[in-house]
């Protein structure tokens, strides 16, 4: 086993849409953490005496479920996940405490040592993701780096993603579709959209799937 100083985290992408997730307090960060969340189609219920108004605001639009009272022992129980980003170290804590007792993973703002889970920085392009974690030894560079990468991605990526995902409900699986959408990546198919030729990338691709009809 690797020590804790040499031991990688472990990325992954979450699927919480439907699943329960608390949020402990309801100031700028856990705002940040929220607004996230809903995307996701989580269902969301923040624990705070005082949130932002625009927290307020998504709690009246029925977008979060919003308690405007301190996190009482208890709170935890029938959730998935467990955010805490309260400026009171000793609710960190406690809510800490009781996520182990329950085996729910939790993630503390600003307290690494209290975490199960760390937030990368998160950039969007449609449905592609780039997340950059630095191990939790510079969130600033993590930001920096998640601002280039996700600017490296362009249109022709997010409609190559698109059509990737449409013609995998479409096509059945096997060593031909794999082909097919490693073809679609390759310089072939995406190197024509990513020049604008779309007319020549669609000739190309539908080519390639009258192929793929006579043999299959
Ligand atoms: C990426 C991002 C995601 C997010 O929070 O959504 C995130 N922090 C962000 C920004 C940011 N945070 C801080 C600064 C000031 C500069 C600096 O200190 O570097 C900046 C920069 C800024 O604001 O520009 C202060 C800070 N943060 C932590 C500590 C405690 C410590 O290190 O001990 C301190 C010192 C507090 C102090 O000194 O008092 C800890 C954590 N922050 C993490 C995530 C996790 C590790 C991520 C990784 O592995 O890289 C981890 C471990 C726990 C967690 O919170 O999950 C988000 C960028 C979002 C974006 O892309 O815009
Ligand atoms: N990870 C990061 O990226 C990052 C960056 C900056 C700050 N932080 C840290 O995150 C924490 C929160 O920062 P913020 O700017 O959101 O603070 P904030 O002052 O805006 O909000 C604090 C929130 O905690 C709530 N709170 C206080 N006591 C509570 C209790 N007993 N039960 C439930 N909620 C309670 C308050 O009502 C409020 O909603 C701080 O510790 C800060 O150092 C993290």
């Amino acid at each position: 086993m690797a020590s804790p100083s040499t031991a990688f985290d472990y990325p992954v992408c979450l699927r919480l849409h439907g699943k329960r997730v608390l949020l402990i307090g309801a100031g700028n960060i856990a705002e940040g953490r929220a607004l996230q969340l809903i995307e996701t189609g989580a269902r969301v219920r923040m624990i705070a005496p005082q949130a932002t108004a625009t927290l307020r605001r998504l709690a009246e639009q029925g977008q979060l479920e919003l308690l405007e009272r301190p996190y009482a022992q208890g709170d935890l129980s029938g959730h998935a996940l467990v955010f805490v980003a309260t400026d009171d170290r000793r609710v960190s804590e406690a809510v800490a405490e009781e996520a182990r007792a329950l085996g729910i993973w939790l993630n503390a703002a600003d307290e690494p040592d209290l975490c199960d889970f760390t937030i990368p920085s998160i950039g969007r392009r449609g449905a592609i993701t780039v997340a950059v974690s630095t191990q939790g030894q510079s969130p600033a560079l993590a930001r920096h780096l998640r601002q280039k990468l996700t600017e490296q991605i362009s249109l022709h990526h997010v409609q190559l993603a698109r059509l990737s995902g449409w013609l995998r409900e479409r096509l059945p699986r096997g060593p031909r579709r794999s082909r097919l959408l490693r073809l679609l990546v390759e310089e072939d198919i995406r190197g024509l959209l990513a020049k604008g030729q779309r007319r020549e990338a669609w000739a190309r691709l539908r080519a390639e799937l009258e192929a793929l009809g006579e043999t299959t």
